[in-house]
């Protein structure tokens, strides 16, 4: 069948496809462009008051690139069996820093938890291929560095989402080590790059079709190289509220308890992951990581580590997420 459709649809086509991929025009509270302001200076704000206070070391190299380097802050406890929350900045992989992005630095340490906030060789500099390549690193030097870990949780938000995403596929036989890994938290990810490549997202990444597919997590679940290390590694796989429904979608299908059509037999659940997935109540794209300096934030609750949010689902205890749309993953 040939489908013929007109300039002005495809053009109605590709803006509604823009608009989807751009988090900003979904904010509720403030603008767009004050949204993106607010939530660089938040991230700044975090990171200076987090190198101010904290014990830290600050641009370690995990590797010989330039860019290959990881700051590490540390609670006050002496110990290096700490567990580890190894930290991924979004950006849609172009933009951000580990320099703005320690968040959940103070909040963390002060119950105990070390955390790292990697840096990768973000575009026009890295490709794709190379950022998984570098978070993959990075989490490995952190398993050399500390192996009395009392595990390493893996958080990503957005395009960070995506490259902590891409960890549960990494083989890491080449690497020598495999990393303690103890849970992902993906915040508001995108998983099946495909879309991206047609939006002006991908002008600096330059992806092809088969690049997008190559780095999306989404069509390579069935590759993944070994179960969890752990069997009960967990997969939070989480969404702001105020996400477009692009976003919505995207996390919905990849922790999708039944296979679709689309991606037949290629979910965490479907797959063996002990998969959560959660929709926040009442936050944006860039309120559900700002929020993360506050101590009091549902995400930075640590008590039963890991994942309190978890916990709190499986207890009833909704308190402020939206229950909707939550099934256990099957595993
Ligand atoms: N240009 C995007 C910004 C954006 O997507 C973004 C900004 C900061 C941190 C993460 C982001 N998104 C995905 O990585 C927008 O206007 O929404």
């Amino acid at each position: 069948m040939i489908l013929l459709i007109s300039a002005s649809q495809v053009s109605r086509i590709t803006g509604e496809l823009e608009k989807q991929y751009t988090p900003s025009k979904w904010t509720v509270r403030l603008g767009a462009e004050e949204t993106l302001k607010t939530f660089s200076q938040i991230g700044s704000q975090a990171t200076s008051k987090a190198r101010a206070t904290r014990r830290s070391q600050l641009h370690v190299p995990y590797g010989d690139g330039k860019g290959d380097k990881i700051d590490i802050y540390f609670p006050d406890v002496a110990s290096e069996a700490w567990p580890f929350l190894v930290f991924v900045h979004g950006g849609y992989w172009q933009y951000g820093s580990k320099d703005e992005s320690a968040f959940m630095v103070n909040p963390l340490t002060a119950q105990g938890v070390a955390v790292v906030v990697v840096a990768y060789d973000i575009a026009p500099k890295g490709t794709l291929d190379q950022m998984v390549d570098q978070v993959a690193r990075s989490t490995v030097f952190v398993q050399k560095r500390y192996p009395c870990n009392e595990g390493i949780y893996l958080c990503g938000h957005s395009a960070g989402a995506h490259l902590a995403a891409m960890m549960l596929l990494t083989n890491w036989t080449k690497h020598g080590v495999t990393p303690n890994l103890r849970g992902f938290l993906l915040i508001s990810g995108i998983y099946d790059l495909e879309p991206i490549v047609s939006t002006s997202v991908n002008a600096p990444l330059h992806m092809t079709l088969e690049g997008a597919r190559r780095n999306s997590p989404q069509w390579h679940l069935e590759a993944a190289p070994v179960k969890p290390a752990d069997p009960a590694c967990p997969v939070l796989v989480i969404v702001g509220q105020h996400d477009s429904p692009e976003f919505h979608r995207q996390s919905r299908e990849f922790y999708q308890r039944h296979a679709s059509s689309h991606f037949p037999a290629q979910t965490l659940c479907t797959r063996g992951w002990k998969a959560s997935f959660e929709e926040l109540h009442d936050v944006d794209h860039f309120e559900i990581i700002w929020n993360l300096t506050q101590e009091d934030d549902v995400l930075n609750q640590v008590e039963p580590w890991p994942f309190p949010l978890v916990a709190a689902i499986h207890s009833g205890q909704h308190g402020p997420f939206s229950p909707i749309e939550f099934e256990e993953g099957s595993f």
